[in-house]
């Protein structure tokens, strides 16, 4: 049963398992201190929405911006990535804790879970995000999950909670992602320019749907920007699920947003296999191989990538690690696991298979990245 329509996204029929993204300036004040009035009454629909028979998982920002007030820093924590932590830190109790008691004012239990990037980039490590996350929804608890930004670093941190939320809602096989924002959904260019026209639904995230974002958050307190709810509607719709943008300002922002079907609406493909879709969500390559036009479309044709068709090996990559495919054109076609490391790669471009064994002095694979192994973008 697909999500056509931002209402069906409360349907727990339809969206059994759904995760609410809740944006830094919509949590916290201009002033600093938390929004307490209006997240309590967004937690009674998420408490509603519980009773009805959906799971939902939250997904909370705003650490940064409750800690840096508290610890008196400047720009709002945003300043280095040390006021950053250590921002993060002090703030994230709070956070928490203010889940936790509103939760629990409807009998509901608030877990806290604290992800990095690479805690999701490993398989093995997004198995057990997925085990944990199985197991304290069938116990009935409501996960509170935030990025662990007290340890990201620069390099390997989501740094927005939106991509975050679309890899949650694929380690939970959630059928639905919601970003609250402070805007209504995606315009076809910057909200603030004349004549900007909101877009209910979106089928597939193309160049030109990226290109009507811009970056940077408008309030200042958050991080991504549209650009960073773009990528996330990628990650999604890759893994089948459906993900909505909806203005989060209003008091009950779901019941308001999904009442009057007002926000933006990505349509899901198809359901990916679990391996396939967490594959596609991935967001760190370890390198790339570009291919001509013959391979190009054999891939598109559902075949493995053979070392014939590759014209250009770039980066230091491992065998089993995951790379992206470019086109003749330097377009991402498609992203998989390397049978082999990146100089064998570089050894095998362009040679047919009968050359591959004298070419490495061992029995080849079948192909540099198998179909099973591979996922078209
Ligand atoms: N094409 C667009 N459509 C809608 N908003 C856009 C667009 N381009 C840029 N934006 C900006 O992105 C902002 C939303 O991102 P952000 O402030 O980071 O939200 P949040 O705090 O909810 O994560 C909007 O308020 C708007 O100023
Ligand atoms: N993890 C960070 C939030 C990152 C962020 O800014 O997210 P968002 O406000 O959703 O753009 C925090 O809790 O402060």
């Amino acid at each position: 049963m697909k999500i056509a329509a931002l209402a069906q996204l409360a349907d727990p029929a339809r969206c059994p398992r759904l995760v609410v993204k809740v944006g830094s300036a919509l949590l916290v004040g201009k002033d600093g201190q938390p929004r307490r009035e209006w997240l309590s009454a967004l937690v009674a629909e998420i408490a509603a929405a519980r009773a009805a028979g959906q799971e939902v998982i939250v997904v909370s920002s705003g650490a940064i911006a409750l800690g840096a007030r508290r610890l008196g820093l400047a720009k709002g924590g945003r300043g280095s990535l040390s006021d950053a932590q250590a921002a993060a830190a002090v703030g994230q109790i709070a956070l928490a804790g203010l889940w936790a008691e509103l939760l629990a004012g409807h009998g509901l239990t608030a877990a806290q879970v604290l992800l990095t990037l690479e805690d999701l980039e490993d398989r093995r490590r997004y198995l057990n995000v997925t085990a944990t996350l199985g197991t304290l929804l069938a116990a009935g608890a409501v996960p509170v999950i935030n990025e662990n930004d007290t340890v990201a670093t620069n390099e390997i941190r989501f740094g927005d909670n939106d991509r975050l939320a679309a890899r949650v809602g694929q380690a939970a096989g959630a059928a639905g992602v919601l970003l609250l924002s402070d805007i209504d959904g995606l315009y076809d260019r910057d909200p603030r320019q004349p004549g900007a026209v909101r877009i209910p639904v979106v089928k597939g995230v193309t160049p030109e749907i990226h290109a009507m974002a811009t970056g940077g958050s408008s309030s200042g307190l958050g991080s991504g920007g549209m650009t960073s709810k773009l990528q996330a509607a990628e990650i999604a719709e890759l893994a089948g699920i459906a993900l909505a943008i909806i203005d989060g300002q209003p008091t009950a922002p779901i019941a308001t947003a999904f009442g009057a079907e007002r926000g933006t609406l990505f349509l899901p493909r198809g359901r990916k296999q679990a391996r396939k879709a967490w594959l596609g969500g991935k967001l760190r390559m370890r390198g790339s191989v570009h291919v001509d036009a013959g391979a190009a479309r054999a891939l598109e044709g559902g075949s493995s990538l053979l070392a014939a068709g590759v014209t250009q090996v770039d980066g230091e990559f491992q065998r089993g690690d995951a790379i992206a495919v470019l086109g003749p054109d330097g377009a991402v076609l498609a992203r998989g696991l390397s049978e082999y490391d990146a100089a064998e790669c570089a050894r095998l471009m362009g040679r047919h298979s009968r050359e591959h064994e004298a070419l490495l002095g061992y029995a080849p694979r079948s192909a540099l990245i198998h179909r099973d192994q591979l996922v078209l973008l």
